[in-house]
């Protein structure tokens, strides 16, 4: 049997198919100000309880195509600054690591690559974030991933390059894996980078730190250029497995070549190099 996306969604609770509706536009205004207070903005039981456990064995059955990554960066994702002194929050180093599966190794018949193609959770998504229109990134790999953190793992401090990350967690880890973060505590386009705060973060006793309750099936809308964040360390041997959904104002949205080879590995590097793409061997 063939599965709608609306399927998924706990439409009694948030009625993403028909957003005129008095519900869909009270859950649209408290998104709206949630993340105009907050920058981000959690949508609890946004899926059905009676899809999740079908959902969480497809992404573990996809857990072996994921790829493992280990970086060891700061927080603004650049090179050492000597001139700086040893201590400036711009030279804190930080180790991540986490597996990924990308959206070209994802079934078409699974249900969060038939969630993530619905035109009404598209809608839904550009409404709560108060956007005219969003598009589905047109990125083969970076579109929809899912991401696996299992015990020892964790996302370190960062700031996003995008407008917004929406992401649904599908299994919570048994402890650990929350995501933290300090709501605008930089404006980047006014070049304040705040960085006693930054060091407050960083020794965690910053008063802008806060933790986002999440539970399995929740949505989570995100404004992370302004908002440093992390996920903590996970622990335990349930893994915390996340799906991050692209989405852009711009309908071509592609990241480079580069970048997808840097994300995702010798397999994508294959892929693009039998597609005539030549990558600098130096
Ligand atoms: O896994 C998460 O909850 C957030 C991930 C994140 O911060 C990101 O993808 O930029
Ligand atoms: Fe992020």
């Amino acid at each position: 049997m063939s599965i709608r996306a609306l399927d998924l969604v706990n439409l009694e609770r948030y009625p993403i198919d028909d957003l005129q509706s008095d519900l869909a536009k009270k859950v649209i205004e408290n998104c709206r100000s949630q993340l105009q207070k907050n920058g981000a903005c959690a949508l609890p039981g946004f899926l059905k309880k009676s899809v999740m456990d079908s959902m969480v064995e497809e992404s573990e059955k996809l857990a072996s195509k994921s790829r493992r990554s280990l970086w060891f960066l700061n927080t603004y994702t650049n090179d050492d600054d000597t001139s700086l002194p040893e201590n400036h929050p711009r030279r804190r180093w930080f180790p991540s690591s986490l597996c990924t599966v990308a959206y070209d190794q994802i079934p078409t018949e699974d249900k969060i690559y038939i969630l993530y193609n619905c035109n009404a959770l598209t809608e839904f998504i550009a409404a709560a974030l108060g956007l005219e229109k969003i598009y589905r990134f047109a990125d083969e790999f970076q579109a929809l991933n899912v991401t696996y953190m299992g015990d020892g793992d964790q996302l370190s401090w960062h700031y996003d390059l995008n407008d917004f990350v929406v992401t649904l967690l599908l299994q919570e880890p048994l402890s650990g894996g929350e995501f933290e973060y300090a709501a605008n505590l930089r404006n980047k386009d006014a070049g304040e980078e705040n960085y006693d705060d930054v060091a407050k973060v960083y020794n965690g006793s910053s008063s802008h730190l806060q933790i986002m309750k999440q539970q399995a099936g929740t949505l989570v809308l995100f404004q992370g250029i302004n908002s440093l964040h992390r996920v903590r360390c996970t622990y335990g041997k349930k893994k915390r497995i996340t799906t991050i959904l692209g989405y852009h104002k711009n309908p071509d949205y592609k990241a480079t070549n580069e970048v997808n080879v840097y994300l995702y590995g010798p397999r994508v590097q294959k892929i693009l190099e039998e597609r005539g793409v030549s990558f600098d061997k130096n």
